[in-house]
């Protein structure tokens, strides 16, 4: 197996540094918004019919400082490498026709990339916790935050309900509007959403990935059809059903927490039925935890969640060089791996001037991050 040919070009156009990348009858052109902004640009040009696109761009994009190198991987996406800001911040993928960008690009009826940050290990997968309003899910959580905070993030979900006395906005809930949320929600931002007794509830991407970058595991409260959602969506979780001990048992907790009116109450407990319903699904939830005596419960949660045959990252190199923050480019690819070059060339702090990016292990991608990616040093080059 040989080195595979490498399609791409850095171009310096006057104040915007583009890259040009060639995929199938198409090119890519990726450089920096005109305005202060630094936003990135895409423009698709189609070789056979000779037309110009320019696409509509979905996902956190990356703030194009400086320069930037770019090769395909696969027909799906495009690796970008920006230059000048740390390793970490630095490996993005541009996608252009991965299933993600497929289903976006026939919802909208228009050409869609999408970005998504390169993640360098997988991390921990985030855990999904469900149940009828009412079971303790909110106590169970709040119990693991108290007691783990440094190892677990909760995702703050946008809501269009009320808060309640003693929530507070951006650490419950995100509480908005509807038309903002809807628009929200058109323009991609969410991994999922549902309308839940009457309201709408639905996760940002960023709710989950604020945490996941922040090297925490990400814990989700969300309804059953959220949880179905995430199951679909790339983004691999655990699936956790709390149920109660009984339904009258349920209906007392959510009376004496006294924060619903009468007929909240009733349409909460409507809606328990057809979720404990659902509990039982084949291939929805890996778990279910009875909510009985809650420490009993909690010591439960607690040992499935460390029983998770997840490992945490710990790759020493992203620890060592991943705040490294000399630039580095793309100079080649063979069959299994990516080589970059560090700008200064030099061998700095013991950081390699040559590395190589694995990306045989990949998953997740937009909507959200690309996991899964593998630095090794090349130090004797
Ligand atoms: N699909 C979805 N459901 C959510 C989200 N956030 C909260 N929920 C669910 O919405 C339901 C109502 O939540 P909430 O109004 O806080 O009431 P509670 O369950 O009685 O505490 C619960 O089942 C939550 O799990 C979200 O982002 N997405
Ligand atoms: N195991 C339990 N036994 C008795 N009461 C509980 C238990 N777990 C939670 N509760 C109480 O039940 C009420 C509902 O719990 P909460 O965490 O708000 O539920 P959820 O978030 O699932 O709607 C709260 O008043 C809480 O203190």
């Amino acid at each position: 197996m040989g080195e595979e040919a490498v399609h791409f070009s850095v171009v310096d156009a006057k104040d915007c540094k583009q890259s040009a990348v060639d995929v199938g009858d198409k090119t890519y052109v990726i450089c920096r918004s005109d305005d202060d902004s630094k936003t990135s640009v895409v423009k698709i040009h189609d070789k056979l019919t000779h037309t110009w696109v320019v696409p509509t761009i979905l996902g956190k994009q990356p703030l194009l400082t400086k320069s930037q190198s770019a090769i395909p991987v696969g027909d799906e996406k495009i690796l970008v490498i920006e230059k000048g800001v740390p390793l970490n911040e630095s490996i993005w993928f541009l996608e252009i026709d991965t299933p993600f960008v497929k289903q976006q690009r026939k919802i909208k009826g228009t050409e869609v990339v999408s970005w998504s940050k390169g993640v360098i290990g997988v991390g921990q997968k985030p855990v999904v916790i469900s149940g009828p309003s009412g079971v303790g899910k909110g106590t169970l959580i709040a119990k693991l935050m108290k007691d783990y905070p440094s190892k677990f993030g909760f995702s703050v979900s946008h809501t269009t309900r009320s808060p309640r006395e003693k929530e507070i906005d951006g650490v419950h809930y995100h509480f908005t509007e509807r038309s903002k949320i809807e628009k929200d929600i058109s323009e991609g931002k969410f991994l999922e959403f549902a309308h839940v007794h009457g309201n709408v509830y639905g996760t940002s991407i960023e709710a989950v990935e604020s945490v996941t970058d922040e090297g925490k595991r990400c814990i989700l409260d969300i309804d059953v059809q959220g949880a179905r959602s995430v199951r679909a969506s790339s983004l691999e979780a655990i699936f956790i059903f709390v149920c109660p001990p009984s339904f009258e048992e349920l209906e007392k907790r959510l009376r004496a927490r006294g924060t619903e009116t009468e007929e909240q109450i009733q349409k909460r407990l409507r809606n328990a039925r057809a979720e404990l319903d659902q509990s039982n699904e084949q291939g929805l939830f890996d778990h279910l935890l009875v909510n009985d005596d809650l420490e009993t419960c909690y010591e439960n949660l607690k040992k499935l969640l460390s029983l998770d045959d997840d490992q945490e990252d710990s790759d020493d190199f992203f620890t060592k060089e991943g705040k490294e923050t000399a630039g580095y480019s793309i100079v080649s690819k063979t069959v299994s791996e990516i080589l970059l070059q560090s700008e200064t060339n030099e061998v700095k702090n013991g950081a390699a001037c040559l590395l190589a990016l694995d990306l045989s292990s990949l998953s997740g991608g937009a909507p959200g991050r690309t996991r899964g990616l593998k630095i090794r040093s090349v130090n004797s080059f």
